[in-house]
């Protein structure tokens, strides 16, 4: 599959511009993202990865409709999720976006076997019973679950309550799949085995899937990742599999720095301290590139 550029081919399914979100606690201001740019493509799988605190969290309750941004611009196909009435927000959380929570038995209700908790979005939806019945059948089938459509979280492993969590996130035909830390309470090879299940729901559906992972080896399963730092987009790794010369497939893949809409690039911490980059540093426009040099004045 080819690399493409953060959405640039693809239409533009999630686009986030100079995104702000602050917290008030009492005097304190708390800025979780600060001036955060993503763009995701229809049908793009991408990792999104950063340090604790760093704002994935907001980042994915806002797109999820839960979380209000402070200022920028958020927009997922229709929808300016700065500008929703209540009203739109119930709409948008129901029809254009199912969420999957880190915490496995947060996705799911206690006493209801997993074929109830999946009709339950589509009942809220007023689906009709047989259309609702077939979805159910479908998604558990997907999902590799249909042994346990009668069965309770407490009957299930982590993992089986994590994909029946994604039908369930799915149940309403969303064209957007969030999904924060999935795999976070799990073994190594159970996060593979859900992490497949996104990937697979992500082809067959053509969902759009944006998830939070910790996990770098869960990361390096998807054509995109984007790291966000201090609130803000930092960088993207792009994946592609190209035919060496000896015919055999394999895996490149190539770091970006992300640039926002005002022209302002991060340039990483070992650049800037190997040649002691700080406050003014010398750019140079040549033919095919933009060189960046330490200042030199002082010296
Ligand atoms: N409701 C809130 N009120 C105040 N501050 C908050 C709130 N939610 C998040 N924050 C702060 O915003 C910053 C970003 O938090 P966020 O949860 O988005 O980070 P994260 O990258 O998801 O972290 P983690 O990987 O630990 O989940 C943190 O400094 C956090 O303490």
């Amino acid at each position: 599959m080819e690399a493409r550029p953060a959405g640039g081919t693809m239409q533009a399914l999630i686009v986030c511009e100079s995104l702000v979100r602050i917290y008030q606690t009492g005097s304190i201001e708390v800025q979780a993202l600060q001036g955060l740019d993503l763009v995701v493509g229809r049908g793009e799988m991408v990792a999104v990865v950063g340090a604790s605190g760093s704002g994935k969290s907001t980042l994915l309750s806002i797109l999820a409709g839960i979380d209000a941004p402070t200022a920028g611009r958020a927009r997922v196909e229709r929808w300016d999720l700065l500008a929703m009435s209540r009203a739109d927000r119930v709409r948008y959380r129901r029809h254009t976006v199912g969420f999957v929570r880190q915490q496995t038995a947060s996705n799911l209700v206690p006493y209801l076997t997993a074929r109830q908790v999946i009709d339950l979005p589509m009942v809220a939806a007023r689906r009709p019973a047989a259309q609702r019945r077939a979805r159910t059948d479908e998604l558990l089938a997907a999902l590799g679950v249909a042994d346990c459509a009668e069965r309770r979280p407490a009957e299930m492993s982590g993992g089986q309550q994590q994909r029946v969590a994604i039908a369930v996130a799915l149940a309403n035909r969303p064209h957007v799949l969030l999904a924060d830390e999935p795999t976070g309470e799990l073994d190594t090879a159970t996060s593979a085995e859900v992490f497949a299940a996104l990937r697979e729901v992500n082809q067959r559906y053509g969902v759009t899937v944006v998830v939070v992972t910790h996990d770098p080896e869960v990361s390096g399963q998807v054509e995109r990742t984007v790291a966000i730092r201090d609130g803000r987009t930092s960088s993207e790794v792009l994946r592609r599999t190209a035919t060496g010369e000896d015919g055999g497939t394999h895996v490149i893949a190539e770091e970006y720095a992300v640039m926002d809409r005002a022209g302002r690039v991060q340039v990483p911490r070992e650049y800037r301290e190997a040649l002691r980059l700080t406050n003014r540093v010398r750019l140079a426009l040549e033919d095919d590139h933009v060189q960046i040099r330490p200042d030199g004045s002082d010296r």
